[in-house]
């Protein structure tokens, strides 16, 4: 079926090629493996920061590239290992991606993604690389960036830390 093919597609190259393309640059760069330290920036969505139903699946490799990023970039190993990991979140921004054919689960999703991707505020890709920099400039290992709506980059870790503390009540 066409739309397995293209949901193991999405979930390869933003999920597997990100988390083995990531570990494979950690482990080259870590001070305590012979490295030199160094800096990975992986990149998220603003679909990774709520739950919509237009794009599930996609929205869930976001969420897993916020989550191992995340993860990866705690202090207890960058003190070890000298690599920073910092995760952005972009909004919609103008390059190709937002161009091309969008495939939800069903021509319903498809027709109101196409509305929403039109009624939400785009940024420029001038503006998202700008916010990327400010992030690399001053972003400590694990922190989380929003960059949406032309706006300058945000640094939200505080708010994911708080979201985190919510949603860990009551698992141990
Ligand atoms: N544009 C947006 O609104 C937006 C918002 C949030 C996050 N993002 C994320 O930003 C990242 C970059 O996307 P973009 O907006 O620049 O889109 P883009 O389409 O301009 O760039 C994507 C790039 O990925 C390359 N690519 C696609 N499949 C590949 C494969 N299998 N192997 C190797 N390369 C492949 C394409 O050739 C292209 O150069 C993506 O992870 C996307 O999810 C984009
Ligand atoms: C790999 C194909 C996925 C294509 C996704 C297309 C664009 C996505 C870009 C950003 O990552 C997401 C940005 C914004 C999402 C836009 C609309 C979601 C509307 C959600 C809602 O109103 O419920």
């Amino acid at each position: 079926m066409i739309i397995i093919r293209i949901t193991l597609g999405i979930i390869f190259m933003s999920v597997t090629a990100l988390i083995t393309g990531s570990l494979k640059a950690y482990n080259w760069m870590r001070k305590d493996r012979d490295g030199k330290g160094g800096t990975i920036i992986n990149i998220s969505s603003i679909v990774a920061l709520y739950q919509s139903p237009l794009m599930p699946v996609y929205s869930a490799t976001k969420s897993a590239v916020l989550q191992f990023s995340n993860c990866l970039g705690k202090t207890e190993i960058f003190s070890r290992t000298d690599v920073r990991v910092i995760t952005i979140c972009f909004g919609v921004t103008d390059t190709n991606l937002i161009r091309g054919r969008v495939e939800c689960i069903d021509k319903e999703l498809e027709e109101k993604l196409l509305v929403a991707l039109q009624k939400f505020p785009t940024q420029s890709i001038d503006s998202a690389v700008q916010g990327l920099l400010t992030a690399f400039e001053s972003g400590t290992s694990g922190s989380t960036w929003l960059i949406t709506t032309n706006k300058p980059a945000e640094d939200i870790t505080k708010n994911v830390d708080k979201a985190y503390e919510i949603l860990r009540q009551g698992v141990f």
